[in-house]
Parts: C-alpha cells; structure tokens; sequence
C-alpha cells in the first residue's frame, strides 16, 4: 500500500454492528487507531461507513431493521448520530480529527455541487482530518439515492481521486460462487477481467447486509473507469489494513485494465 497513498476504506453493517444492531465497539476502536496509525504513516484515510440504519433502530427499540422507507429515513437520522458520535470519540483518543460528510446522488451528479464536493474533500484532506461519509440516508429519495455504500464508496473513490478503495466485508472476497449456496467455491485472489467473473456475484444473504457482491462488483466497475484499484477483503479483524498496507496479498484485488 506505500505505492497506494490514497486510500478509501468502506465497511458494512454487519462489519461494525452486531445482528441485533449493537455496535461493536472493540472493532470500531480498532479501525480507529488503525486507521489513525496509517494517516501518520504517510496515507490519506477516507472511511465510508454503514451502520445507521441498523444503529437507529436499536436505539429506538425496533430489535430488527425497519422495512418501509419513513422507518429507515427516521432510524437513520437518529442512528447516524450516534455513530458519528462513537467514531469521532475513539478517533480523537488517538489524536484524529474526523469531518462527517453525507452524500446524495444529486449532489455528486451535479457539476457545480461535484466541484465543491472535490474541493471540501482537498481541504479536509490538507488538514489531516478524517473525512467519514455516509449516505445522506434521511432525506435520500428515489431520484436522488445511491440505495448502497459499495456503489457510494466508488464514487467517494473518484471524488478523491484514491489510489486504492478497500471494501470491508462479511466473507474474504470475491468467491467463484456464493460460498453460502455452494460451499466448495474457491476464493478468487485477483481480477483483471470484470466480465469473467461477473456471474460469480450473487445478493447479500444477511439480514443487514445490502447488495452482496453484485454492488460490490458494480463498485469495481466504477473505480475501474478512473483506474482505481479495488480490494474486497474481510472486516473480521481489522489489522488485516496493516496485512494489506505491508503488501501481503488478502481478499480480491481488482485490477482492471483499460478495455472495461
Ligand atoms: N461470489 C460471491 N463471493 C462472495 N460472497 C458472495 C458471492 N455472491 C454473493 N455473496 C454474498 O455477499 C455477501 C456480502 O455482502 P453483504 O451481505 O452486502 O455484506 P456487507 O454488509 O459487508 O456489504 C456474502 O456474505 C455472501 O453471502
Ligand atoms: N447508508 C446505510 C447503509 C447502506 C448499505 O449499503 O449497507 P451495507 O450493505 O451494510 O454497506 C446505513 O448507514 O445504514
């Protein structure tokens, strides 16, 4: 990774939070002195994270995820909070200045909003500051919705014009099929064609989970058009960022070249 000094990392729900939407907080502590250790190492560090959909309704007292769009509007604005409120606590025990920014479609599709994005991302980045984005899930509506951190991680990836996104997930990697459905399916350590393994991605089996590989893959294709490398690899413990920035190979890389 010394060659990646950009780096974007994106975890899951259900790399940070438990099933009955609990953070876990020994985790989060780790992912912030990890990642504080790699910004003093010489790397710009932009965190995307998931979690406050799951985290609201916790809070709220729901037990489980809410499944129409006003219930997840509301759990988000409460749960979003919260997280927040849990990383800038473990990040700045390690010295880390953190800046929350929550995107909408709309505002990166827009030329004007997108150039201001880019820029508020430069000055953070200047700082030294941690920039944690998440969808701005509250007021997202169809229109204007990314509807996955996978997809909003590859377009944080380009924003910030990264060297390397890291997409933190439940399994190793990319699979050659759903280990969940067909066990025997080995893990598939790097990628250069997109096409060929574009069958291989199923859906997301988790309760928490959004998209499975399939956004995954749709986040490869679109660092891919700016050349950007892509590692899905496990969230399980967190010093597997160490493993990677050391150059040890883990997960899938993907490496597309320029036909894609
Ligand atoms: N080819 C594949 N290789 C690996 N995982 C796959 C594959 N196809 C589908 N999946 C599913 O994708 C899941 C990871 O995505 P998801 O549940 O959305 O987690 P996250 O919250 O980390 O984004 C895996 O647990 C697995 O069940
Ligand atoms: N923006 C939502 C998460 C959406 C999402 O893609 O979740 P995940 O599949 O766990 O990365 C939230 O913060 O709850």
């Amino acid at each position: 990774m010394k060659a990646w000094k950009r780096i974007v990392v994106k975890v899951g729900t259900s790399t940070i939070c438990r099933s009955d939407g609990t953070l876990n907080l020994r985790k989060i502590e780790r992912f912030a002195r990890i990642l504080t250790d790699l910004k003093n190492e010489g790397h710009d560090v932009i965190l995307v994270t998931s979690g406050a959909i799951m985290v609201g309704a916790h809070k709220i007292g729901w037990g489980r995820r809410p499944a129409t769009m006003a219930g997840k509007q509301a759990a988000a604005a409460i749960g979003q909070c919260e997280l927040m409120s849990i990383y800038d606590r473990y990040f700045m025990e390690y010295g880390s200045t953190t800046a929350q920014l929550l995107l909408t479609k709309d505002v990166t599709e827009n030329e004007e909003a997108r150039r201001n994005v880019i820029a508020t991302f430069q000055e953070l980045l200047k700082t030294h500051a941690i920039p944690i984005i998440n969808e701005n899930d509250s007021i997202a509506t169809e229109e204007i919705v990314y509807g996955d951190n996978d997809t909003l991680s590859a377009v944080v990836a380009c924003l910030c014009n990264a060297d390397l996104l890291i997409i933190l997930s439940d399994i190793e990697g990319l699979y050659e099929a759903d280990p969940s459905v067909h066990p025997e399916a080995r893990l598939i350590p790097v990628v250069h064609d997109l096409d060929a393994v574009i069958n291989a991605a199923g859906g997301s089996h988790t309760e928490n989970g959004t998209g499975g590989m399939v956004t995954k893959l749709h986040a490869v294709s679109i660092a891919a058009k700016q050349h950007i490398p892509v590692i899905i690899a496990s969230g399980e413990d967190p010093h597997i960022l160490y493993d990677i920035s050391d150059g040890h190979q883990r997960g899938t890389l993907f490496e597309i070249g320029d036909a894609q």
